[in-house]
């Protein structure tokens, strides 16, 4: 009877044993097909097809062949691969293009992609980690930040409201360049388009000229705004080789981390001094500023609307948005004005005929001045603020011109090269602001996405009206007050640029002027 039991039992042992197996067996085959189909799928499948592009270095990339001068290499490859290009920048999927489709493309039909921004190491150690819009990923928080700095700052009201201090400005402005004209002395027109957009934007900021007119030590806050843009402009390597950031071993990193505390000690004092003249603690009462304005907005429980760091960011975008590019602008415009007098004196004849020799320009004067915008909008074309924009990134995986790009991909909108592409501009290399005279001249901005001075979508740069303004104005000041010439010393204007995130000249613009308007309109 034992031995029975016991045979069964061995029995029902190995008969599990084989159900068993056969379930293991069933499992190792189905898996094993799986496997196998996965891997005879993905080496048969047509892998996605990215945009063209050159070869790169392992490792590295395309990052050593841009060479000193991005902008021109990528628009010599543009020549050889087509309008859209991709690019691997260390571990960076990058895409550049330069065609009014594609800028029509991703800035319209899939601006929902497109619309966000790379992080950064500047956007860390130099843009408040992101606390400001201009370098903030798109989601709720660049959504609310932007809404308030158009609101509180950008609309048609407050810009009416404010024409009064800028018109102060731009008298300054000619004063100095009497006193120059007056001794004899040759005038760096760098030096005087970065001052008034400054005091421009200071004003609308702060209240006043200067950031740190009240600190004990004033400081060069221009310097401040020059190194902001040298550092947004580099090509940092831990951005795009991240295993050798940490060596910092061209040094950007060290001067961003000096740079912010310096801007912290600028903001931090004159958001206390606004606190101190709201309060009373300071005499003179509270300014009516955009500091002023965005401390009084209301919050929730008695807290603050906006935390310090949030105000620091958003002062520090509309300075840099503000003050370089407006000044890039203005002294190529003048370098091409002034190496072709004929448009000098087509410029001149437009100023007399509408504003007359009897008064001074005003904003109100631009609408009628046709001839005024065609050459800002060849300057645009020609010689944009910055060559690249600021960068772009894909949110979702998509398809552009039937090319894959995968989410996370960089996105590069080259206006320099969009500007001299011969398939749109006859003669492209040749500054013509006639080549303008049949267009739309009502605005700065190409219905048709050849140039694109300020962007478009929903990045679209919030300041175009008040930037627009500022090219313009300041031409037209210049011109109506004065003859521009080349300095004695100068037999011809260095037209090459140096790359950064704006694309300024690589030699500063010196000129001499000579007064032509009655002297009371100096006064
Ligand atoms: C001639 C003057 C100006 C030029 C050429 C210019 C150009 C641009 C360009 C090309 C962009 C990128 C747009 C994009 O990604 O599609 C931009 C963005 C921006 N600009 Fe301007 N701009 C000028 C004046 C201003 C002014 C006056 C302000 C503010 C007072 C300003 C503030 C900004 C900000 C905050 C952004 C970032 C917008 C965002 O990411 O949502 N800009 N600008």
């Amino acid at each position: 009877m034992d031995t029975l039991v016991s045979l069964e039992l061995f029995g029902g042992v190995v008969w599990n044993w084989v159900q068993e197996s056969r379930l293991l067996m069933t499992t190792c085959s189905v898996l094993v097909a799986l496997v196998s189909s996965v891997f005879l799928f993905s080496r048969f499948r047509k892998p996605l097809q990215l945009p063209p592009g050159p070869k790169g270095l392992p490792f590295v990339g395309n990052l050593l062949q841009l060479g000193s001068l991005p902008h021109k290499t990528v628009t010599e490859l543009h020549k050889k691969y087509g309008h859209l290009v991709y690019l691997r920048l260390g571990s960076v999927q990058t895409i550049v293009m330069d065609s009014p489709e594609l800028f029509r493309e991703i800035t319209r039909e899939q601006d929902n992609v497109f619309s966000s921004r790379p992080h950064l190491t500047f956007t860390e150690l130099v843009a408040y980690d992101a606390h400001d819009f201009a370098m903030a990923p798109y989601g709720p928080h660049w959504r609310h930040v932007r809404k308030i700095c158009v609101h509180e700052l950008l609309t048609n009201k407050r810009l009416e409201s404010t024409a009064g201090e800028r018109k102060e400005e731009w008298r300054c402005m000619v004063k100095a360049i009497l006193e120059a004209a007056n001794s004899g002395d040759v005038v760096d027109m760098r030096d005087v388009f970065a001052g008034v957009s400054m005091t421009v934007m200071c004003r609308m900021l702060v209240g006043r000229r200067d950031f740190s007119a009240r600190e004990d030590k004033p400081r060069d806050f221009k310097h401040l705004i020059h190194e902001l843009f040298r550092l947004m402009g580099v090509l940092n390597l831990r951005d795009f080789v991240p295993a050798l950031g940490w060596l910092d071993l061209q040094g950007f990193e060290r001067d961003m981390r000096k740079l912010r505390r310096e801007f912290d000690e600028v903001f931090d004092a004159v958001i206390q001094e606004h606190r101190d003249l709201a309060s009373g603690k300071l005499p003179g009462g509270k300014p009516n500023d955009f500091i002023s304005v965005l401390l009084d907005l209301p919050g929730e429980n008695g807290e603050p609307h906006l935390d310090e760091k949030t105000i620091k960011a958003l002062l520090q975008d509309m300075l840099a948005g503000a003050t370089d590019t407006s000044a890039v602008t203005n002294e190529w415009a003048m370098a091409e004005i002034i190496r072709n007098q004929e448009i000098q004196r087509k410029l001149q004849n437009e100023l007399d005929s509408v504003v007359g020799r009897d008064r001074n320009v005003q904003e109100s004067d631009l609408p009628n001045m046709p001839y005024l915008m065609c050459i800002t909008k060849e300057t645009f074309r020609l010689h944009p603020a910055g060559p690249f924009g600021i960068p772009r990134e894909t949110m979702a995986d998509t398809k552009l011109n039937g090319y894959h790009v995968p989410k996370g991909t960089r996105v590069l909108m080259n206006f320099y090269s969009l500007g001299r592409n011969p398939e749109i501009w006859a003669d492209p290399l040749e500054f013509k602001p006639e080549r303008w005279e049949r267009e739309n001249l009502a605005q700065v901005q190409d219905p048709e996405f050849r140039i694109f001075p300020f962007g478009n979508g929903r990045r679209q740069c919030p300041g175009y009206i008040l930037g627009s303004s500022m090219v313009l104005s300041t031409l037209a000041t210049l011109y109506h007050g004065f003859n521009w010439s080349l300095p004695p010393d100068v037999a011809r204007i260095d037209m090459d640029e140096a790359f950064g995130c704006t694309l300024p000249m690589r030699t500063r613009l010196r000129a001499v002027a000579t007064p032509r308007l009655p002297p009371y309109l100096y006064a």
